[in-house]
C-alpha cells in the first residue's frame, strides 16, 4: 500500500516533462519551489530532493530546521512533520481538517471512478466506506480470522524450509493469499489463480498511476479538459477503470452467486452483501471497498515481514531472547495465539521492525482542507501534509540511540517507550507506523495478528544466519538498500535459514500437512 507514500520523490522526472511545454506551462505553473522551516527563510529548493527516499532527506532538514518543514512545488504547498507530537495535534486532534487526501485527476478520479477509498476525500462517501471498513476489520472481527492466519502461516514455515531463497514471494504469498481469503472466501494454492494474478494487476497498475510524475494531467489539471482523441491518458485511465471494475464486481457476484447455492464462506464479501443496507453503500462502492482491502492489506505486511529477515540477518543476537521466551512458553509446540500475551519479546522485535524500517517510510499523504494556524504558523487549505515516518521513529527524546536495532527499548524499565503490563505492551495498536487519525489504518488489527503469528512461529522453528561465501567467509549484508517503490522493502539479500532442530523441522512439516487436510475452502478455485 502506502501508495502515496514517496509522493516528491519523482519531482526531477517531472520537471523533465514539464519542460517539454515550457512555454504554455508558464502561465499554469507556480516555478519557484521553495523549501523553508518554520519561521526561517529559504533554504534549498526542488533540485535538493533526491528521486528516491525522499523521507532521508526530509529527516535532515528535520534535524536542522525543527519538526515542521514546509515546501511550495510545482505551485503546491506541502508540510512534512517529522514528531509523533506534531503528527498526532494536527492529524489526529484535528482531524476534521486533516483528513481529506489530494483528488489526482488520474489514479483518485479517473482510474478509480472515485470509488477508491484510499484515495477518497474527507466526504459522506468515505464515512460510509469506512464504517463498512470498522465491521470487517475491528478487533471482534479481527480476531474471527485468526484460523485463516494460522493456516496460512504453517504453509509460510513449510514454505520457507523447502526453498527459504524464495522468501520474498513466500511472504507475498503469506499475505495476499490471506486477504483473499477473509476478503473473498477464497483459497490461493498456487499462487497462479487467474483472479490472483489479476487483482495483482490492479494493485500494480494503481501504483504506477498514483506515482508522482507518471501524468502530466496531475500537474496541470486543466489538460483534463482535452478531448479524448487528444489525451491518450483518458484512453488508459477508462481502460483500467473498466478493467478492475469488472474484475472487483466479478469478485462480489461469485460471492452473492455462493450465497444463494447455500456454498458461501464466512468473508468481508459475505458480510458486507448480508449488511449491505445498514451500510448504504452501492455495490459498487462496496466491491472497491474490499478490492482496495486487498491492495492495502497485501504487500504491507509482505513488506514487514521481509524487513524482519533482514534485522534477524543483520542482528542475530535477537533471536536467542525469542527462543527462550517461545521455547518456555511453547517448548515444542507451535505457538497460537493464545500465547501471544506470554510473548512480549516477540512483539517487542516486530514492532522495533516497524520502527526502524517503517513500511510506508514517507507516510501516506494527508491534505487540508480548510486553513489553520499552528504555533504562529499558517498553513493554507489544500497543503499536502507528510508525516514522515522515517523522522518520527527517529526522534531522539523517544528512541534514544535511533539508528540502533534495538527491542529492549519496547521491554526495559527506563526506556521512554516502556510501559507495562509486558503481556499487553508493546502493542501496535495505534503505533505511528499505521498512520494518524482519522485516516489511521483500518486493517491494523488484522495486520497486528498477521505479523505476532508469523514472526513466533519463525522464531520458534528457525534459525537465521549470513549466508556463506564459497571461501567460508560471510556475505555482506547492507543496512538499507530499499526499493523505491510505495511499499519500502529490501532488495533481495543473502541469508540463510535452518530449522533449528530436526523435530522442530518435523513438527513444521506436520503442522502445515494437518492444516492444508482441514482447510475449510479445499477444493478447486478460481
Ligand atoms: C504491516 C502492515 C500495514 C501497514 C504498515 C499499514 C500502514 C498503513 C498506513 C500508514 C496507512 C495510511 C494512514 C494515514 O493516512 O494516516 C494505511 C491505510 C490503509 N490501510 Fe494499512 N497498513 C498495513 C496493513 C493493512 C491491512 C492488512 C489492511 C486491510 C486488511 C490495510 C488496509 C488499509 C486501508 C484500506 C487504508 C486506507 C484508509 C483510508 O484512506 O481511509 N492495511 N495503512
Amino acid at each position: 500500500m502506502a501508495i502515496l507514500q514517496s509522493v516528491l520523490s519523482d519531482d526531477r522526472a517531472l520537471l523533465k516533462g514539464l519542460s517539454l511545454i515550457a512555454g504554455c506551462l508558464v502561465l499554469i505553473v507556480t516555478i519557484s519551489s521553495w523549501v523553508h522551516s518554520a519561521r526561517s527563510p529559504i533554504i534549498g529548493n526542488l533540485n535538493e530532493i533526491p528521486p528516491q527516499h525522499s523521507w532521508l532527506k526530509f529527516k535532515e532538514w528535520a534535524d536542522e530546521y525543527g519538526p515542521i518543514v514546509r515546501l511550495r512545488l510545482i505551485g503546491q504547498e506541502h508540510v512534512v512533520l517529522s514528531t509523533e507530537r506534531v503528527a498526532n495535534d494536527l492529524l489526529r486532534e484535528r482531524g476534521t481538517q486533516y483528513s481529506s487526501r489530494e483528488q489526482t485527476v488520474m489514479a483518485a478520479q479517473l482510474l478509480s471512478g472515485n470509488l477508491r477509498p484510499l484515495l477518497l476525500p474527507y466526504n459522506d462517501l468515505w464515512r460510509r466506506v469506512r464504517k463498512l471498513m470498522h465491521r470487517l476489520t475491528m478487533p471482534s472481527a479481527a480476531i474471527s480470522y485468526e484460523p485463516a492466519q494460522s493456516l496460512e502461516s504453517k504453509r509460510t514455515l513449510y514454505s520457507l524450509l523447502r526453498d527459504p531463497s524464495r522468501y520474498q514471494e513466500i511472504f507475498e504469498q503469506y499475505s495476499g493469499g490471506l486477504v483473499f481469503r477473509i476478503g473473498y472466501g477464497k483459497a490461493i494454492i498456487t499462487g497462479n489463480e487467474s483472479q490472483l494474478r489479476r487483482i495483482l494487476e490492479v494493485a500494480h497498475n494503481v501504483e504506477r498511476i498514483a506515482s508522482p510524475g507518471a501524468y502530466l494531467v496531475d500537474t496541470v489539471p486543466l489538460l483534463n479538459y482535452l478531448p479524448e482523441p487528444l489525451a491518450p491518458f483518458k484512453r488508459e485511465a477508462k481502460r483500467l477503470h473498466a478493467l478492475e471494475l469488472g474484475l472487483f464486481r466479478e469478485l462480489l457476484e461469485d460471492t452473492r452467486a455462493a450465497m444463494r447455492a447455500g456454498t458461501a464462506k464466512p468473508s468481508f464479501a459475505q458480510t458486507f452483501l448480508a449488511e449491505q443496507e445498514k451500510f448504504d453503500l452501492s455495490n459498487d462502492e462496496g466491491a472497491y471497498v474490499l478490492g482496495t482491502l486487498f491492495e492495502a492489506g497485501s504487500g504491507t505486511t509482505a513488506a514487514a515481514m521481509m524487513s524482519f529477515c533482514l534485522a534477524m540477518t543483520l542482528h542475530p543476537e535477537w533471536q536467542k531472547p525469542m527462543w527462550q521466551e517461545l521455547d518456555a512458553v511453547c517448548g515444542d509446540r507451535i505457538p497460537e495465539f493464545d500465547d501471544i500475551p506470554q510473548l512480549p519479546t516477540v512483539r517487542a522485535v516486530i514492532k522495533e521492525v516497524l520502527r526502524w524500517r517503517p513500511v510506508t517510510a514517507g507516510g501516506v499523504p494527508h491534505q487540508l482542507t480548510q486553513d489553520d494556524v499552528y504555533d504562529g504558523i499558517f498553513l493554507k487549505a489544500g497543503t499536502i501534509v507528510h508525516a514522515n515516518q522515517w523522522a518520527i521513529h527517529r526522534e531522539e527524546a523517544l528512541y534514544p540511540e535511533p539508528e540502533r536495532f534495538n527491542p529492549a527499548r519496547w521491554l526495559t524499565p527506563g526506556y521512554p517507550t516502556y510501559r507495562e503490563p509486558l503481556t499487553k505492551f508493546p502493542s501496535l495498536q495505534n503505533y505511528s507506523a499505521f498512520g494518524f487519525g482519522r485516516r489511521i489504518c483500518p486493517g491494523m488489527n488484522i495486520a497486528e495478528r498477521s505479523l505476532y503469528i508469523l514472526t513466533a512461529r519463525i522464531a520458534w522453528a528457525f534459525e537465521f544466519s549470513k549466508k556463506r561465501g564459497p571461501g567460508g567467509q560471510e556475505i555482506d549484508v547492507p543496512l538499507y538498500d530499499y526499493v523505491s517503490g510505495f511499499n519500502t522493502q529490501p532488495k533481495p539479500f543473502a541469508f540463510d535459514l535452518k530449522p533449528r532442530n530436526e523435530l522442530r523441522k518435523t513438527i513444521v512439516e506436520q503442522a502445515w500437512k494437518d492444516a492444508e487436510a482441514s482447510d475449510p475452502l479445499r477444493g478447486p478455485s478460481s
